[in-house]
C-alpha cells in the first residue's frame, strides 16, 4: 500500500505536486495518468525517497522508503532506465545491485529469465537497445522480489511483444497480491492493464477511481454516440434532427454519428420511413475518451 497524505513538491516558484493524496492498493494494478508536467514522476520520485516533500508525507506499507531496511525487498522501482554503467554487463550490473543489497545471486538468474535477457546477459549495456534497457530496468526492480513495485513509463520503447509481456507480468504480479504502481502515456495499454486509474493534472489529483467507473463517468460527460452509415443519410439525419438535445456529426456522405438518441430509437425512425440502414452501431466510449475529456483543461504544454 503506497499511501500520499498532503504530498507537496515545490522547485523554486514551480509547485510539481499540489497537496495530493492518495492510496494505491495491493492485489491490483494502478495506472498513474496525467499530461506531461502533471506532476506524476515527481509523485514516483518521493515515493522512493529521490525528492523529499516540500509537505505531507508518503510511505510505502507503512513507513517512508528512506526507513526501510531492507528498501529494494520493499520497493522496486524503474524510475531512469539511463542509470546504468555502459561498459558493464547486464549481469554485472544485476550482481552489483544483488551484493550491495544482500540479495542473493540466484535471484540474478532468475530476473534475468524473467525479463527475457537470459542471452543477451553478458553483453555491454552500452549496447542495448531502448527496449532492452527498459528490460533489464524492470529486472533490476524485480531484483529484491518486491511487495510493491513503482514503475514510470516501463514500456517506453518496446516493441509489441515487450509490451504485452509488461502486461501480462504486471497483471501476474498484482494477482499475487502486489501493489503495482505504472504511470503511461499509451491509453488502450493502460486499459488493458490497470484496474484502477489516478489522474493528475497541474500537480492535483483530478480523478481516483476504478477503471470501469472512470471510462463510464466520461461516457456520461459525452453522451452515448452512435455511428450511422446509409445510402440515404441526409434523409435520416434531417429526420432526427427533429428530436431535441440530438447531435449529428457527418462521416462522409453516406454517415454520421449521433449523440443524444439511443441506437434503437434510430432504428425505428429509420424503419418508420423505409431508409435502408448499412451500419447501426453504438460507439463504447474508451479510456482514452474519458482520459481526453477529463484532462481537457489540465494541459500545462497544450498543443496549438
Ligand atoms: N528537478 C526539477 N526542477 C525543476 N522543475 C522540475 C523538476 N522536476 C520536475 N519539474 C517540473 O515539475 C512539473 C512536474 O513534472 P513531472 O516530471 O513530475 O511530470 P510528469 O507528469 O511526470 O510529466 P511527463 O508525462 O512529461 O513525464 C513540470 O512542470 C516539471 O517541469
Amino acid at each position: 500500500m503506497i499511501e500520499a497524505r498532503g504530498l507537496s513538491k515545490q522547485y523554486g516558484k514551480k509547485t510539481a505536486v499540489d497537496d495530493v493524496s492518495f492510496s494505491i492498493r495491493p492485489g491490483q494494478v494502478t495506472g498513474f495518468l496525467g499530461p506531461n508536467g502533471a506532476g506524476k514522476s515527481t509523485s514516483m520520485r518521493l515515493m522512493v525517497g529521490l525528492d523529499r516533500p516540500s509537505a505531507g508525507t508518503v510511505t510505502v506499507n507503512g513507513r517512508r522508503y528512506a526507513e526501510s531496511p531492507a528498501p529494494l525487498a520493499e520497493v522496486g522501482a524503474l524510475l531512469d532506465a539511463k542509470g546504468v554503467h555502459p561498459g558493464r554487463s547486464a549481469r554485472s550490473h544485476l550482481r552489483a545491485l544483488a551484493a550491495t543489497h544482500g540479495i542473493p545471486d540466484r535471484r540474478v538468474h532468475e530476473v534475468l529469465e524473467q525479463t527475457g535477457l537470459g542471452a543477451v546477459a553478458n553483453k555491454r549495456v552500452g549496447g542495448f537497445s531502448l527496449g532492452m534497457g527498459q528490460r533489464l530496468g524492470i529486472a533490476a526492480a524485480l531484483l529484491g522480489d518486491p511487495q510493491t513495485l513503482i514503475l514510470d513509463e516501463p514500456v517506453n520503447g518496446l516493441d509489441p511483444d515487450g509490451v504485452l509481456w509488461v502486461r501480462q507480468l504486471l497483471r501476474h504480479l498484482a494477482g499475487e497480491g502486489r501493489t503495482v504502481l505504472l504511470s503511461s502515456h499509451l491509453m488502450s495499454e493502460m486499459a488493458q492493464t490497470a484496474d484502477h486509474v489516478i489522474v493528475l493534472g497541474r500537480g492535483r489529483v483530478v480523478a481516483d477511481a476504478p477503471i470501469a467507473e472512470f471510462v463510464a463517468g466520461g461516457q456520461g460527460a459525452q453522451g452515448e454516440r452512435v455511428r450511422v452509415q446509409s445510402p440515404d443519410a441526409a434523409r435520416l439525419a434531417a429526420l432526427l434532427m427533429n428530436a431535441s438535445g440530438v447531435e449529428l456529426d457527418p462521416e462522409g456522405e453516406q454517415g454520421f454519428t449521433a449523440r443524444g438518441i439511443a441506437a434503437a430509437e434510430i432504428g425505428r425512425a429509420a424503419a418508420a420511413h423505409g431508409i435502408e440502414l448499412h451500419e447501426l452501431s453504438p460507439l463504447s466510449s474508451s479510456l482514452e475518451d474519458a482520459y481526453l475529456a477529463l484532462t481537457r483543461g489540465e494541459l500545462e504544454y497544450q498543443s496549438a
